[in-house]
């Protein structure tokens, strides 16, 4: 899959989307001359240029091992989008000066507008609505904050760049559900682990959710995986789980409660984060290290959040919808949940009847954001 088709997605991600986050970067800090002029040169670059190799003295600093040299002069629609997302979010670093020495070094671009979404109402109101989800009988808990972790991925602040966002709920249009807590309740509790998406507002349930696991006794340990570097403007990195488990703990209520639980499993470990420099690179899961295949091969169950990893997953590619998702995850080692909701073109394992309704709608119903599915290969 390219984005070479002015009538596709992908070619909307960076035509009509890039810009708009290209100007939030540069408007939220007072940054210098040369920021605003490198984001500019970066934007025309990737819609109307040719791909250019990374700068060298960033590449000092940090390397960026996917760099293809045959793709160098191209129009960046002619690359595999996949790949050319992934080389815009390093782009977007070097451009502010993330990676060299100096005042800019290391500071999130996107992090004004993650803080202001941690901040906002909408996690007040959702970190207060967990008093009554402790209330529920425990299989209605379950299902509630299954819940929230799946359709938080919605919450994802490249797509609210996008014209395409909807508020309306379809629902879910695949549903393993009941293999999922079968897998969780119904075997003795091993190491789980979380292929996490966005920061935030995603975030915060995964982590009700994790806690969860923790406490009741469903994992014996769960280990976190983020971005190192920040990257598709929301995802988490290891800042963003830090600035939520103390923003659950600083909650009061039930929130709060979960966030010190969350504290202490931290600091003693059960609760591990990392951040392998695989997840911010454009390959699909097949492709992953040893080290991390390893670790997933000895998992009671990975469960991966969010539409990136789902294309990671199955391969970025042009799928029939009904093509099975066991088999384009067959290689990933162990047990595997995917919960995402649709934000691209990418659809798999629905059934011909739910194709044919979601067609009928006439909508645009792979990459609104109203649909989710929960698939799982036990
Ligand atoms: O945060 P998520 O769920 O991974 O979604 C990110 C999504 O953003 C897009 O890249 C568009 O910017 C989608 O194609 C992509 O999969």
């Amino acid at each position: 899959m390219d984005s070479s088709d002015p009538a596709s997605f992908p070619w909307s991600v960076f035509h009509d989307r890039h810009p708009v986050l290209i100007e939030r970067i540069a408007g939220a800090l007072p940054r210098p001359a040369a920021h605003h002029d490198a984001l500019d040169a970066l934007l025309a670059e990737s819609t109307s240029g040719v791909v250019s190799a990374l700068d060298v003295e960033s590449l000092r600093h940090e390397h960026w091992p996917w760099w293809r040299p045959e793709y160098r002069g191209l129009p960046w629609g002619e690359t595999p989008f996949l790949w050319a997302e992934s080389y815009f979010y390093r782009r977007v670093l070097d451009a502010v000066g993330y990676f060299v020495p100096g005042l800019w070094r290391g500071l999130d671009p996107f992090g004004p507008i993650k803080a202001a979404e941690l901040a906002g109402s909408s996690v007040s109101e959702e970190l207060a609505a967990l008093d009554d989800v402790a209330a529920l009988p425990a299989d209605e808990q379950w299902s509630a904050l299954v819940g929230s972790a799946l359709w938080g991925n919605r919450a994802d602040l490249s797509f609210q760049a996008g014209p395409t966002a909807s508020e309306a709920t379809g629902g879910l249009i695949a549903d393993d559900s009941d293999a999922l807590r079968g897998l969780l309740h119904d075997r003795p509790p091993g190491e789980v682990h979380v292929l996490a998406d966005n920061a935030g507002r995603e975030v915060l349930p995964d982590l009700v959710l994790i806690e969860h696991l923790l406490s009741a006794g469903l994992a014996t340990a769960v280990v976190l995986h983020v971005k190192p570097f920040p990257y598709y403007v929301s995802d988490a990195t290891p800042a963003d789980v830090w600035a939520a488990v103390a923003r659950l703990r600083d909650a009061g209520g039930r929130a709060g409660e979960v966030g010190g639980r969350l504290f202490g499993f931290l600091r003693t470990g059960r609760l591990g984060l990392e951040a392998h420099e695989f997840f911010c690179g454009p390959l699909t899961y097949d492709a992953m290290p040893s080290g991390l295949r390893e670790q997933f091969a000895g998992a009671s169950l990975t469960i991966s959040k969010g539409d990136l990893n789902y294309r990671r997953l199955v391969g970025d590619r042009h799928w029939h919808a009904t093509a099975p998702f066991e088999e384009l995850t067959a290689h990933f080692p162990g047990p595997l949940a995917a919960l995402r909701t649709l934000k691209c073109d990418v659809a798999v394992g629905l059934t011909e009847e739910t194709v044919r309704r979601l067609d009928g709608t006439g909508k645009a119903w792979r990459t609104t954001g109203e649909y989710a599915v929960i698939h799982v290969r036990g």
